[in-house]
């Protein structure tokens, strides 16, 4: 279990490149096995999550080269369906959510696809229904083998057309169906689709490649099946929660940040969000620009009554920066309701910030009530455990601002989604450690 020394109390200052987006590079990276040609994609960001895909896949056969330090060229010509039987896939293939996205394009191009219950994020019950129930309406027959927690989807003649209405608008169930689709025979509809931009790039890599997706950006998605598809080349978008992520840290640390190429037109809610809680954030080109503040205000809404930030399926705000701008408006001028409604055991991490001086109140495990400090009181530096990817990120804004040394432990749940973050964090002035 490795684990960041951090000294707190330190400004930053300088500019910061995103990297490419978690959640769409697991998507793309799947898609690759659509086709028997290559595909390139760059921005790829060097994280746990997306390695382990890359292994899995490179263990399917996939012919995978490193041409640059994020850019890979995939080749899927000659896939070892076996692996999907093997032991070791039923280990790699758990250890992570992406995983579960390689299902829909080996059913369509293979007839099967297997997967043992899929891994992450320890933050609620995460359930698989949208993927299955999508798989079976276009044909597929499903199976469940509850002991070994291994599910898996036939469909020897083919998957065929039809219109569904899924029951949520699941992102990765979302992608899984139309990764499917797009090989079926016939025509698919899917309404309440997932329409976030990762989900809208995976679509327009798909339609390079010679798919026919119509209704992109929108909920209700049409796909003409085609006979096959060919290579493309594609660049992974910068990612949003990481951008959120630096935003968080700017204001926390009362630094000047710049971030660079954000892609301001894909980050739908975000800056909103964050100018809500008083944090001024200049569009200067496609980049960010933070100034130093010493004091952020949350607004209240038009009658006065105390902000509540929540959640909900894009154009919505993103679930996986709640836990981060919680963590900003401990420090904040004023109060805010948190509202998670997607995921029932993310907020759990409060008793941490609790411990280190903030102003929490848990009113049940979707919602916490913070009162903010104003920086009058600074949070006090302690020892704690990184729960999950965003928690984690969030418990270290809370430690880069607080006074004296922190530590935590299990960061491998933050080196899951965020690139070299102790490096390029000293780069623009952090005290942080690695240590084992
Ligand atoms: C690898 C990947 O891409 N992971 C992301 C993906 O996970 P993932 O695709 O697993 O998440 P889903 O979109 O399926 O669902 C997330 C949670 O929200 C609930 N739900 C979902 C849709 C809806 O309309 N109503 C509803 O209540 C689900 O029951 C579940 O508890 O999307 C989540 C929601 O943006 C993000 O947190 C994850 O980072
Ligand atoms: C919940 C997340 O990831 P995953 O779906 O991969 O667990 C996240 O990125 O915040």
């Amino acid at each position: 279990m490795a684990t960041f020394k951090i000294e707190g109390g330190h400004k930053l200052k300088g500019s910061i490149t995103p990297q490419g987006a978690k959640n769409e590079a697991l998507q793309v990276i799947c898609a690759v096995l659509l086709t028997s040609e290559k595909i390139v994609i760059s921005n790829v960001p060097n994280i746990i999550d997306v390695n382990k895909l890359i292994f899995i896949l490179g263990e399917l056969g996939v012919k995978i080269e490193k041409l640059a330090a994020d850019t890979y060229s995939f080749q899927a010509d000659e896939i070892n369906i076996k692996y999907l039987e093997s032991a070791e896939f039923k280990r790699d293939g758990s250890s992570l959510r992406g995983s579960i996205m390689i299902v829909g394009p080996l059913l369509a191009r293979f007839g099967k696809g297997y997967i043992p219950r899929p891994g992450g994020d320890k933050i609620g019950r995460r359930r698989l229904d949208t993927h299955f129930e999508g798989f079976i309406n276009l044909g597929a027959k499903f199976r469940y083998r509850k002991e070994e927690r291994f599910y898996g989807v036939e469909a020897p003649e083919g998957l065929k057309g039809t219109d569904m209405l899924l029951d949520e608008a699941s992102v990765t169930g979302t992608a899984n169906i139309v990764m499917a689709a797009v090989l079926a025979k016939g025509v698919t509809t899917i309404y309440n689709a997932a329409c976030e931009p990762y989900l809208q790039e995976l679509c327009k890599m798909l339609n390079s490649m010679g798919a026919k997706i119509s209704g992109v950006s929108s909920n209700f998605l049409t796909i003409e099946g085609v006979e096959r598809l060919g290579g493309c080349e594609l660049r992974i978008l910068p990612d949003m929660i990481e951008i959120g992520s630096w935003i968080g840290m700017a204001a926390m640390t009362k630094s000047e940040l710049t971030i660079k190429d954000v892609s301001w037109k894909d980050l739908g809610q975000i800056p909103r969000v964050f100018k809500k809680l008083g944090i001024n954030l200049e569009r200067k080109g496609d980049d960010i620009f933070i100034p130093a503040q010493e004091s952020y205000e949350i607004q209240n809404y038009i009658d006065g009554s105390i902000l509540t930030i929540s959640d909900a399926p894009w154009p919505g705000f993103t679930p996986d920066l709640l836990s981060i701008v919680l963590v900003v408006a401990t420090q904040a001028k004023g109060s805010v309701l948190i509202h998670q409604k997607m995921f029932e055991s993310r907020l759990f991490f409060v008793d941490k910030l609790i411990d280190m001086g903030a102003q929490v109140i848990l009113c049940d495990p979707h919602r916490a009530t913070v009162i903010g400090m104003n920086h009058q009181s600074t949070l006090k530096a302690t020892t704690m455990v990184s729960p999950d990817i965003r928690a984690g990120i969030s418990l270290l804004i809370a430690a880069l601002s607080a006074k004296g040394t922190s530590i935590i432990h299990n960061i491998e749940q933050i080196d899951r989604g965020y690139q070299n973050i102790d490096e390029r964090l000293r780069a623009i002035g952090a005290k942080i450690e690695r240590i084992e």
